[in-house]
């Protein structure tokens, strides 16, 4: 007989930032996949982005207003990456408190119960919500370590050890002595569930083939793949901001490494000095698009990333079997190159002037990295780490079998089965 059973429903509610909406949605896929139902909460202007990301499948996606009149928030913006200023930040996350009325009017009004929502900590209080309507909550996990005790902080720290458990992008083989320790000493709480690499979630099957164009940036690397030449991928996420003098040393530094790059930046050419592009043709590559940076570091020609370290990148590039240059800048990305470099042996770190961690990155520093990366030295070490943790992520993620799909399995079955 045929399962008359309704699908449970989970009730989406990604942070309005790109590194935080995209795993959201990456789980969206892996939910879908089991047959949930999968409503996805949003404003106006990131519907877009999320019905792109979400196509030909069952979710639904909802959206209510972003508050409007905001001090220092010019209107229309509803997401991070588009701030005029990351200090705004705070500002913009503690906002969405406005937005927590429409939230529950929309919730109440759902056409299908929800059986357990998951939403960022940043949007601390919609445990509130949910508590309000007797759900239970899972939340990331994501501490910032630059802002502090700031309030945005405090309450998103509160509600995640108040929510039922942390759902972790990450899997069990990459870090398990700090899965186990965080489960069985530190937390006693909430426990953590990896159920990732996210980026890993969509079938490997093919629906349809891939009739649509090729981006020039893919279709350079493939020139560079006939060539043999190793590409260095050089990108800092959707909301890291470099300083102009940083820039330049950039510049110089990929200029001077002799080295093949492909640099997905939005600073125009007088901000990597002028006649950089030209100077570099053939060589090199300046994107300013938004691109897809999971099919970049697939591409058999990229070696080597130069990257931020935001956790979105850092398990991308593991995913891909793609060594890490570290260079983290802000929030808790320092805590991820280390882990990158000195735990799990995936990369090297750039070299400060002055030694520092913060510190200002030369052009001479870089240059030696990104050769020491690209061409031998730890390169190689490197490379052969990446690749096993690349093997063990797929593994993880595999169907039925893969500890990732299991612990997600186990998790849904653990929340159904306590509501009833
Ligand atoms: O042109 C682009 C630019 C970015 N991306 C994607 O955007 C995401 C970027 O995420 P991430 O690498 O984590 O960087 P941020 O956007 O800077 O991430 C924020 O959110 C992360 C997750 O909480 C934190 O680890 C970071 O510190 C924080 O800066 C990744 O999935 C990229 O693949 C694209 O696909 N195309």
């Amino acid at each position: 007989m045929a399962d008359t059973r309704p699908h449970h429903h989970v009730l989406l509610f990604p942070f309005m930032s790109k590194g935080h909406t995209i795993p959201i949605l990456h789980l969206a896929h892996l939910l879908l996949r089991r047959q949930l139902s999968v409503t996805v909460v949003t404003t106006p202007s990131n519907l877009p982005f999320i019905a792109q990301s979400l196509p030909n499948t069952a979710a639904s996606i909802l959206q209510i207003p972003f508050p409007s009149q905001l001090d220092g928030i010019p209107a229309g913006i509803e997401s991070t990456d588009k701030l005029p200023s990351m200090s705004l930040f705070p500002q913009f996350a503690l906002a969405t408190k406005l937005m927590q009325p429409d939230f529950e009017r929309l919730v109440d009004n759902l056409p299908q119960p929800v059986d357990f929502m998951v939403s960022d900590s940043f949007l601390w209080w919609t445990l509130e919500s949910a508590n309000k309507f007797s759900w239970i909550k899972l939340t990331k996990n994501d501490f910032e370590r630059d802002a502090g005790d700031s309030e945005i902080v405090i309450k998103s720290i509160t509600a995640s050890k108040a929510s039922y458990g942390y759902v972790i992008n990450s899997f069990y083989e990459l870090e398990p002595v700090f899965v186990d320790s965080f489960n069985n000493v530190i937390s006693n709480g909430p426990k953590a569930w990896c159920v990732g690499p996210l980026c890993l979630s969509k079938s490997t099957t093919p629906v349809k083939p891939d009739i649509r164009q090729k981006p020039n940036w893919i279709q350079w690397l493939d020139e560079k793949y006939e060539q043999k030449r190793s590409v260095l991928f050089v990108a800092f996420g959707s909301q890291a901001r470099v300083s102009a003098e940083q820039l330049k040393e950039i510049s110089v530094g990929l200029e001077k490494s002799n080295v093949s790059f492909l640099w997905v930046t939005k600073e125009k050419e007088s901000e990597l000095g002028d006649g950089f592009e030209e100077r570099n043709r053939g060589r090199g590559i300046v994107v300013r698009e938004w691109v897809d940076q999971m099919e970049i570091l697939n591409h058999p020609s990229v070696g080597g990333f130069l990257s931020h370290c935001g956790w979105n990148s850092v398990l991308e590039s593991v995913s891909a079997g793609v060594p890490i240059l570290a260079w983290p800048m802000m929030a808790e990305q320092h805590l991820n190159a280390r882990m990158v470099v000195e735990e799990l042996k995936i990369g090297v770190r750039v070299e400060t002037s002055n030694g520092s961690v913060r510190g200002f990155v030369q052009w001479e520093g870089l240059e030696k990295n990104v050769r020491d990366l690209m061409e031998g030295g730890r390169g190689e070490e490197v490379k052969m780490k990446v690749k096993e943790f690349s093997r063990k992520a797929r593994e993880a993620m595999e169907l039925e079998r893969g500890s990732s799909w299991r612990t997600l399995d186990l998790l849904i079955k653990e929340i159904c089965s306590k509501e009833t």
